[in-house]
């Protein structure tokens, strides 16, 4: 936390909705599984508290006999020496490497945080705290009652539970619970100006983007990234005119039908 305040962060997003993996199906037919590969770890590598863990971890490892190696396993070294920070040669050599992916592994997932570990949080940061995955009116009633500033309405993308309510559709519900006291933003789906539209429709304060801007990401880098901003952005200013609000404020409310989809009514606000 006192990194992310050093670097300038301006709030601090709770993620509730991932204290385990789901079961991803398409992750598993590739044997997608970067985390133990060393892969998308660097915030947890580069942090001096996870580093004296994984340094305490190899301290305490008593010598153990090697196993028999096989093709994957050593496909797995090489893959986590890569990743690991420093050179590939002295992170072969070293047991800091895997350590740091066991350590992972060991500290990523906590089950058992509870809304009383919200309190603990708070003592250690004046930042915003926000919950994320929040999907049921009376969780959004509880993370205000303990003193959240913001919450986003999420399925993490139908990652985690499949069959869940879909974001869009526990949206309404949520912010009526929350009645104004804090905003409650969306994620989930969000792929273009309309889905942004509509989710501002069901009384969405903003919303993010997921996976949208790694698809840019891996176009064209950080102009790829900004380019899908863009786009979304102007998508979602054009689509507000075309249905007569003048300002993202505006579109609160808008009626929406509920067909097979959610569509927008036709302009209702140029009568006058
Ligand atoms: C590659 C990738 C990594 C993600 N990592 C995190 C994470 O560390 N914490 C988190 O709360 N959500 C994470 N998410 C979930 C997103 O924040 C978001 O909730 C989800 O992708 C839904 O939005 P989308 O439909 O726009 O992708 C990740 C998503 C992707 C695609």
């Amino acid at each position: 936390m006192a990194r992310a305040e050093a670097a300038g962060c301006e709030a601090l997003v709770v993620t509730l909705d991932t204290t385990m993996l789901g079961w991803r199906t398409r992750d598993l037919d590739l044997g997608s599984l970067p985390f133990a590969r060393g892969q998308g770890i660097a915030q947890y590598t580069s942090d001096p508290v996870f580093r004296r863990l994984v340094a305490d971890r190899v301290a305490a490892a008593p010598p153990a006999p090697s196993p028999r190696p096989t093709p994957a396993a050593v496909r797995a070294l090489l893959d986590v020496s890569r990743a690991h920070p420093g050179r590939f040669v002295d992170n072969l050599r070293s047991p800091v490497p895997r350590a740091a992916v066991q350590t992972f592994l060991d500290v990523y997932s906590r089950p058992t945080l509870t809304w009383a570990d919200l309190a603990w949080l708070r003592e250690r940061t004046r930042l915003p705290i926000v919950l994320k995955g929040v999907l049921h009116p009376d969780d959004a009633r509880l993370a205000v009652d303990h003193g959240v500033d913001g919450l986003v309405v999420s399925t993490h993308g139908g990652r985690q539970v499949d069959g869940s309510v879909g974001a869009a559709e526990a949206l309404p519900d949520v912010v009526a619970a929350v009645a104004g006291r804090v905003p409650v933003l969306l994620d989930s789906g969000v792929r273009g100006g309309a889905d942004v539209v509509k989710a501002l429709a069901l009384g969405a304060a903003a919303v993010l983007l997921g996976r949208p801007y790694v698809y840019g990401l891996a176009v064209d880098g950080a102009r790829g990234v900004q380019q899908v901003v863009e786009d979304v952005l102007a998508e979602a200013d054009l689509t507000l005119g075309l249905v007569g609000c003048r300002s993202a404020r505006e579109a609160s409310g808008l009626p929406l039908r509920r067909t097979s989809r959610s569509v927008i009514e036709p302009p209702h606000r140029l009568s006058t």
